[in-house]
């Protein structure tokens, strides 16, 4: 089931252009990464999807009553304000102590819930945020570099648990990552952005495209196949998703 499309989506900031005709959907279940140079439009589509973005041309369709769960890539905690976890869970909405702790279970952050949330190091305050997202049992998650501040086996380790979250809920995923190799070979699709759509497909067909490799060259190609191999075992790609390439596109916005 398609979950959100866009149309020819468009969003200035001021007189800069950072979404120029964007078409994209996702569906339900599927994880879907966005990848693209710094400033190409990454965050702002995310922002742009969950509603924090109004003004735009073109346009984005939902699904009714879609629920969304939406991980920033920033947020300042005030370092003056005690805010336990459990506290922090309950914002905006009032949750129960059995579904905080359900929710902290379910991103192995059990023992977190008592703990000041400026107290955390980097994985558990990513995983925090991750129960927040959740708690509301959406339909669509959408990240946005949700392993900004963790080291490599961090992040390797955070992925593998977004997609038991992913398994465990029945969600849709769709995140932003600059950790190519290893979010790409986890992902049922990838759209690489640079203000525009310059390529899109599965991973190995976007880590091909000459669209992609004049942003990021080709080294990723070599760790993307490492990792599918080591990793076989782990995942599960039950989609064959077409190969789809914008072959007019030159890689710059
Ligand atoms: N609130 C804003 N006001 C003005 N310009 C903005 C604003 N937000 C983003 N921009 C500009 O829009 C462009 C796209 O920014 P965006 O944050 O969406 O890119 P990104 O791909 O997420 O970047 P990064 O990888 O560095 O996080 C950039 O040129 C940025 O400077």
């Amino acid at each position: 089931m398609r979950l959100i499309t866009t149309n020819k989506l468009t969003v200035q900031h001021g007189r800069q252009t950072a979404l120029h005709s964007v078409d994209f959907h996702i569906d339900s279940k599927e994880i879907v990464t966005v990848v693209g140079p710094n400033g190409s439009g990454k965050s702002t589509l995310m922002r742009t999807l969950v509603g924090a973005i109004d003004d735009y041309a073109g346009s984005i369709e939902r699904k009714a009553r879609l629920s969304i769960g939406y991980v920033p890539q920033k947020l300042d905690i005030d370092r003056n304000l005690p805010l336990t976890v459990e506290r922090f869970l309950r914002l905006p909405h009032r949750y129960s102590r059995a579904e905080i702790d359900a929710s902290l279970a379910q991103v192995n952050g059990a023992d977190l819930r008592d703990k000041q949330m400026i107290a955390l190091s980097g994985g558990q305050f990513r995983r925090a945020l991750l129960a927040r997202a959740i708690l509301g049992r959406p339909e669509l998650l959408i990240l946005d570099e949700p392993t900004t501040g963790l080291d490599q086996s961090g992040s390797a380790n955070f992925y593998k648990l977004i997609e038991e979250v992913r398994h465990a809920m029945g969600c849709a995923v769709l995140m932003v990552s600059h950790e190519l190799h290893v979010v790409m070979a986890a992902s049922d699709r990838v759209i690489c952005l640079n203000g525009h759509v310059c390529c899109h497909g599965t991973p190995e067909v976007v880590a091909n495209a000459p669209q992609y490799q004049a942003l990021f060259g080709t080294g990723s190609m070599g760790a993307l196949a490492l990792y599918r191999h080591e990793h076989d075992h782990s995942h599960d790609h039950p989609h064959i998703h077409g190969a789809e390439c914008d072959a007019k596109c030159d890689g710059t916005s």
